[in-house]
């Protein structure tokens, strides 16, 4: 049952994606965190792998650069291949001084300079935000892992690199946890197709003192976010067996 992009079989995934921009990253994660992890999508080489993590069903597939890009893999998961949560797992920039290289951030809402929310929402602006209950789930597991995080409003670009070096100022002033490229395009999707969602980012450069992590570092350190977004999928689960 292909899809254009994604060459696999109803049920080779998890209802349970976790998304990295890098495909790199995707394989890293599997080799890393799950079990018996096994590939199901090389298409693009945008490698995508079902395994467990202690015993729960996960996949983990890239999503590649951009909105575009996350909107076709994310649409495509959850209407070919039954997935209804979508974790993505990326990099983002910091603008602010008091979020730094390394830290962890969860988009609690994404703003954007993107059109595709207002294409698909009759041209009024749609607030695109994260699912509560996973973004709950996850603030938890980073308490219990002693992970600081910071939630709030990341910002999705369509441009990395921006012409308009003064929106790095307004950004601050409206307290933007981080700079990434495909949030707000995947909370569209989710909210468009009845997924849900939520992005957490590693901050990999700050775009104002200049510090910055390497391309290898990207793919391979960000151990502490997988963490975090894995076990908020199992206290996910837990919650949705006991309902409060
Ligand atoms: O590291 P990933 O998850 O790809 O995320 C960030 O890195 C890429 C830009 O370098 C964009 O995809 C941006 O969102
Ligand atoms: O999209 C991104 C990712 C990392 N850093 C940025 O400035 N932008």
């Amino acid at each position: 049952m292909a899809t254009p992009h994604i060459k696999a079989e109803r049920g080779d995934f998890a209802d349970t994606v976790l998304m990295p921009g890098d495909p790199l990253r995707a394989r890293y994660i599997a080799d890393t965190f799950l079990e018996d992890a096994r590939l199901v999508n090389d298409v693009r080489n945008m490698y995508g792998y079902t395994g467990t993590y202690r015993g729960r069903e996960i996949s983990v597939m890239g999503h590649g650069m951009g909105i575009p890009s996350v909107s076709i893999y994310a649409k495509e998961l959850i209407t070919e291949f039954g997935a209804k949560r979508l974790v993505r797992v990326g990099s983002c920039g910091a603008v602010r001084d008091d979020v730094k290289v390394r830290d962890v951030v969860i988009g609690l809402g994404a703003s954007t300079d993107s059109s595709v929310n207002r294409s698909r929402f009759r041209g009024l602006d749609f607030a695109a935000i994260a699912d509560f209950e996973l973004t709950r789930h996850s603030v938890d597991a980073a308490a219990e892992l002693g992970v600081a995080v910071k939630v709030g409003n990341i910002f999705s670009a369509d441009l990395f690199y921006h012409p308009d070096p003064a929106l790095v100022e307004t950004m601050r002033d409206y307290g933007i946890v981080g700079v990434e490229m495909e949030a707000a395009g995947l909370y569209g999707v989710a909210a468009e197709f009845g997924a849900r969602a939520m992005t957490i980012c590693t901050v990999s450069d700050h775009i104002v003192n200049g510090d910055s992590l390497s391309s290898d570092d990207r793919a391979t350190t960000f151990d502490e976010m997988m963490k975090i977004a894995l076990e908020a999928m199992l206290r996910d689960d837990a919650a949705m067996r006991n309902p409060a």
